[in-house]
């Protein structure tokens, strides 16, 4: 066996390899070539020559090979870092070109069919070590969440991977695949579910939100609305891969929209009482018992980022019935979902949805008002009406394992944001760097009192 075992191991007999130059196996290539470890890589072979020029010119220690078997034969520890949908055939392409006793991991979002690639196209000699990071390609890795998981390995193999992977100075989280998915299906997939619709129903409507006066409501809004344009700024089968192929994210997402749909057949038959009801009960539920670290999201670093070109004062701002986010929070009661335990797995994404579910909550008069203009404010019926479609449309093309109809729904939305894409990403990222930065100081100053 030729992978070394123990922590003795020095990096110069150590090459790693990466299979998928897309963005996230850039990201890997680099920080982990930058630490000292020799690095390997390919993409399909049309993109030889590109990555070839891109990354050996200018003294890059990346060495960029024509495909997979040219990585796999000579790498002790591989990365596959394709897209989701894509890792049974690549594996069962590259996977018997493996060398000996080599570790063989994925990056992809969604671990059942990722280890099931491995079980069935690895050699039995390869040991399986798998991996997440949870966040996007532009985010600064440290301090975010990285999943191991060690499937069939040595503790000395994991250890190896372990320091390997420390590079990206992330938080590391050992998980087994089926933990990893149940928890993701929860921070992820129905977060993105809920923007997806959002910029659904918007398109649908032919709005866009920063142009509409009663979105004009200050920061709750700007962190749907640039967030929402994040996710449409994103390949689709990120989303597509993450949601298809977790069945527990598909159940969620079903969750999610029924949740939508029961609160808005309330809302158009005016059921106040049971509304109200269900409202409570479920922030109750969700937020009773827990102590966010999101007092942190005011309005008046929300306000700052807007792609509206004016901002309306808020004593003049209308109230918005909250539909997704007043679903959101039904849904985790409805499921028995604390979504703080699932912390350990968060995405700044996901951060971002909690907290300001936690920030309508907790402001008793914001959320009596989004009761009220639930029931009786017919300014948001055609958009409610629009959300609890597009829910509904998302959870099915999930549902129905359709990518196709999957891309075909996201690129229809997509390029019709696409002219303000530029600036939204530009206004997103600041916009969560401030607030992360308020956060950590938040929880600085928690932990320290
Ligand atoms: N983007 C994100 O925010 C995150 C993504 N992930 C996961 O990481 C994985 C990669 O995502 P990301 O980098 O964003 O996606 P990209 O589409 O940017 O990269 C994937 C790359 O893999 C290539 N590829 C496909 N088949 C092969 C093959 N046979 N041999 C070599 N390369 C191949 C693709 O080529 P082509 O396009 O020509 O098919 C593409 O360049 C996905 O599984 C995703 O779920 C995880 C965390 C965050
Ligand atoms: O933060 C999010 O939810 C994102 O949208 C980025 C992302 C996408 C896919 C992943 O597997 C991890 C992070």
């Amino acid at each position: 066996m030729s992978t070394p075992q123990n922590d003795s191991v020095s990096q110069a007999n150590v090459t790693v390899g990466i299979i998928g130059m897309g963005d996230m196996g850039r990201l890997y290539a680099r920080k982990i070539s930058q630490a000292g470890w020799k690095v390997i890589a390919c993409d399909t072979p049309e993109k030889y020559a590109g990555l070839k020029a891109e990354f050996e010119g200018g003294g890059s220690p990346i060495t960029i090979v024509e495909n997979g078997h040219l990585v796999s034969r000579c790498s002790d520890y591989i990365i596959y870092n394709v897209p989701a949908e894509s890792i049974d055939a690549v594996v069962k392409l590259y996977g018997p070109s493996t060398k000996m006793g080599a570790i063989v991991g994925g990056q992809t979002s969604c671990k059942a069919p990722e280890i099931a690639a491995f079980e069935a196209h690895l050699p039995s000699d390869v040991e399986i070590i798998s991996c997440h990071s949870l966040h996007g390609p532009r985010v600064d890795s440290r301090g975010q969440p990285l999943a191991v998981i060690s499937h069939r390995a040595s503790a000395a193999s994991t250890e190896l991977v372990t320091r390997i992977l420390a590079c990206l100075q992330s938080k590391i989280v050992y998980l087994s695949a089926l933990e990893h998915d149940r928890i993701t299906a929860d921070t992820q997939a129905v977060t993105h579910a809920a923007f997806l619709s959002m910029g659904t129903a918007w398109q649908a409507n032919a709005q866009f939100p920063w142009e509409v006066e009663r979105y004009s409501t200050g920061g709750v809004e700007n962190v749907k609305i640039n967030i929402m344009m994040r996710i449409y700024s994103n390949k689709w089968h990120v989303y597509a891969g993450l949601a298809i192929l977790n069945p527990a994210a598909r159940d969620q997402i079903r969750a999610y929209a029924d949740s939508v749909t029961e609160l808005f057949k309330l809302m158009i038959s005016h059921k106040r009482k049971e509304f109200e009801e269900r409202i409570f009960t479920a922030g109750e539920a969700v937020f009773g018992r827990h102590k966010g670290a999101y007092a942190l999201l005011r309005d008046e670093i929300l306000d700052q980022y807007s792609l509206a070109e004016t901002r309306i004062p808020k004593n003049e701002r209308r109230p918005n019935s909250h539909l997704s986010l007043l679903a959101m929070v039904d849904c985790w009661w409805k499921l028995g979902i604390i979504p703080y335990e699932h912390m350990i797995c968060e995405t700044p994404l996901f951060r971002l949805w909690l907290g300001v579910a936690e920030y309508l909550y907790r402001d008793r008069k914001m959320l009596e008002e989004a009761i009220e203009t639930a029931m009786e404010d017919d300014a948001f019926r055609m958009d409610d009406l629009e959300f609890t479609f597009a829910a509904r449309g998302w959870s099915e093309a999930v549902g129905y394992g359709d990518f196709e109809g999957y891309r075909k729904r996201f690129e229809k939305v997509q390029t019709y944001f696409a002219p303000r894409v530029a600036e939204a990403t530009r206004l997103g990222n600041e916009m969560i760097a401030k607030i992360f930065e308020k956060t950590r100081e938040g929880e600085h100053e928690a932990k320290s009192s």
